[in-house]
């Protein structure tokens, strides 16, 4: 157990547009080499929260400390040490790969033929070296989001922040982009991401932290809170019909729990498919069956009374 004070640390942190309470005072810590992910919905707070600890946007309220410094005085200081990766990047679509690293590695005040050196290595880290030469309008998205990575790498950051890296991307880009995260992770280097891909940071993260209209709804490692929150196996019915609820009270008691959503009914359950042959027993005839170990979905689910992705 490392005795360093976390790389991460806020307490009562709020954020407020105006009126609109965007963050309503997050605890968080994060420490050296750990992988954290921040899992909620749209307009959960995940990015306003990035935004505060990447020092890009002022804290309204609260206690922050970034790498043992204050965002409010020192964000300059930090900004040299982490490596941001905004959700929306700001990749610059007249230069070419290589330049567009070269010329952030120059802001940290690398002479040329260093952040030459560092370009060219984080370039063929992200499997983009026969890419140098391109300007952004010849890559496809996931390569763009492999670059925006690369330029968070350039300056060796002790923290790699990543919103939403894989939004957007097709699997096989999402595939390869979370590859290299793995890769990042086993060198050592702290993560924080958010992300809606539950089941990427159920594999990637040491530890999630689930928010949900600004707060944390749940903390921990990915397996320990679905083993709090949810039992084993979940067996999901789909039907043709819309009326669900019909089905589900006849459903009644057949799991410890039954969620209704609009597209299809959700059994928790210790054996899925031992539990199966009592939906038909009932009388029920979905026209789909899935049985699935439980997940961080779930969870969310139980905590929020909403589905992650859809809502
Ligand atoms: N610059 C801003 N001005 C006013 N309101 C904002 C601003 N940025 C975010 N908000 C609001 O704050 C709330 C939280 O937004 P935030 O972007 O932090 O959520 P999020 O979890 O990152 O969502 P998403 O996944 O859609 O990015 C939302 O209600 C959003 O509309």
């Amino acid at each position: 157990m490392s005795i360093e004070s976390p790389l991460v640390r806020s307490r009562g942190l709020v954020k407020r547009y105006g009126d609109r309470v965007a963050v309503a005072g997050i605890d968080l810590d994060v420490a050296r080499g750990e992988a954290v992910g921040i899992l909620g919905p749209n307009g959960a707070g995940k990015s306003s929260t990035m935004r505060m600890i990447g020092c890009v946007t002022d804290v309204t309220e609260g206690e922050l400390s970034v790498l043992g410094l204050d965002p409010r005085r020192d964000g300059p200081a930090i900004r040299e040490r982490l490596g941001v990766c905004p959700q929306e990047d700001s990749l610059d679509m007249d230069l070419s790969a290589r330049d567009n690293l070269v010329t952030y590695a120059r802001y940290f005040g690398y002479p040329r033929s260093v952040a030459r050196e560092r370009a060219d290595a984080q370039l063929e880290f992200m499997q983009l070296a026969d890419r140098a030469d391109s300007r952004m309008d010849q890559l496809s998205g996931g390569m763009r989001r492999r670059l925006a990575i690369a330029r968070a790498l350039v300056n060796d950051p002790e923290l790699l922040m990543l919103d939403e890296p894989t939004s957007g991307l097709d699997p096989q880009a999402r595939h390869l982009l979370w590859e290299r995260l793995f890769r990042l992770r086993r060198r050592g280097v702290t993560l924080l991401l958010t992300t809606h891909y539950l089941d990427e940071a159920e594999q990637l993260c040491d530890r999630v932290v689930v928010i949900d209209e600004g707060r944390i709804v749940a903390e921990g490692p990915p397996a320990a809170l679905v083993a709090e929150h949810a039992p084993r196996e979940v067996v999901e019915l789909r039907f043709d019909s819309d009326d669900l609820d019909a089905h589900a009270d006849k459903l009644d008691q057949v799991g410890h729990r039954i969620e209704v959503l609009p597209d299809r009914i959700l059994l928790y359950v210790d054996d899925g498919d031992a539990a199966v042959p009592a939906v038909y027993a009932r009388g029920v005839s979905p026209t789909g069956v899935l049985v699935r170990r439980a997940s961080l979905e779930d969870v969310f689910l139980k905590l929020t009374g909403r589905t992650l992705v859809e809502a």
